[in-house]
């Protein structure tokens, strides 16, 4: 089956820092791949490199078959990487449709002239994003709460709202920093099971940082570990999490 994501010999540097260094990795359609390693390893470097906020000083990064380094965030996004952040990113002020509706603009538009004179093209469009957004409320038991404002969701929906929001964007592989952070063990099961299902349902390619050992044996069917920026172990989840190496340097055993 084809990679979805071929990622070769990326690195980039903070002044001295080697933040990452020689990174590379494949991900094949519809994997769930998960990225670990202790705190300052450098995965949110790397997920910020895949989504054009850093530009890697070497490397390269091919979506899908195309050569995507050093291209600008929303130009990634349009060819196809959305992702979530560790600290939740909504816009709070607006309703939870709105929310969805901005991942939406990406792949519907209207001129400004067609926006201002509310001319038929405008009507048309807003009424598709509706019920697009709609549906994927719905994928996501958020329907119900459609008009209320993002910041009044609780902690669990309001992750759930963002990886919506970034599905809307339609994208070939979604990125998912942290998505257990703050959550109990009851919603982080129910996320879990959330994951699976956009997976199978959406035929997506998922690519999540996670330190929630449960949730990373749980799904993750391919693991990296990084340390101080390096690949440590790559594989099957199984097989890294029982490499005596990665027991030693993560789990401290
Ligand atoms: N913009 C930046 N400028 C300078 N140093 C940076 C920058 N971004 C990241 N770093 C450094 O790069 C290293 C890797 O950080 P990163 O946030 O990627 O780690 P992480 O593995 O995601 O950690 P955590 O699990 O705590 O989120 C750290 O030493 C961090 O301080």
């Amino acid at each position: 089956m084809e990679n979805v994501l071929d990622v070769k010999n990326l690195g980039i540097s903070f002044g001295g820092l080697r933040a990452v260094n020689d990174f590379s990795v494949s991900i094949k359609k519809e994997q769930l791949y998960g990225l670990i390693g202790p705190n300052g390893a450098g995965k949110t470097t790397i997920f910020n490199l895949l989504t054009g906020v850093y530009k890697p000083d070497s490397g390269k990064i091919i979506l899908d078959g195309t050569d995507v380094t050093g291209k600008s965030t929303i130009d990634i996004n349009k060819a196809g990487i959305a992702r979530t952040f560790q600290n939740i990113r909504l816009f709070s002020q607006l309703s939870v449709l709105d929310n969805v509706k901005v991942g939406l603009h990406n792949n519907h538009s209207y001129s400004t002239v067609e926006s201002i004179f509310r001319l038929p093209r405008f009507h048309k469009v807003e009424k598709e994003m509706n019920e697009i957004a709609m549906e994927l409320l719905e994928v996501f038991g958020l329907k119900e709460d459609a008009n209320v404002q993002a910041q009044n969701l609780p902690y669990g929906q309001q992750r759930k709202l963002e990886i919506a929001r970034a599905l809307a964007t339609k994208p070939k592989l979604l990125l998912l920093d942290e998505p257990a952070a703050g959550m109990n063990p009851n919603e982080t099961e129910e996320l879990m099971e959330m994951i699976r299902f956009v997976r199978d349902h959406f035929h997506m390619t998922i690519l999540l940082i996670e330190h929630d050992m449960k949730l990373v044996s749980g799904i993750c069917e391919q693991l990296t570990v990084l340390n101080f920026g390096e690949v440590l172990a790559q594989g099957d989840t199984s097989t890294v999490l029982n490499d005596p190496q990665v027991i030693k340097a993560y789990l401290g055993e």
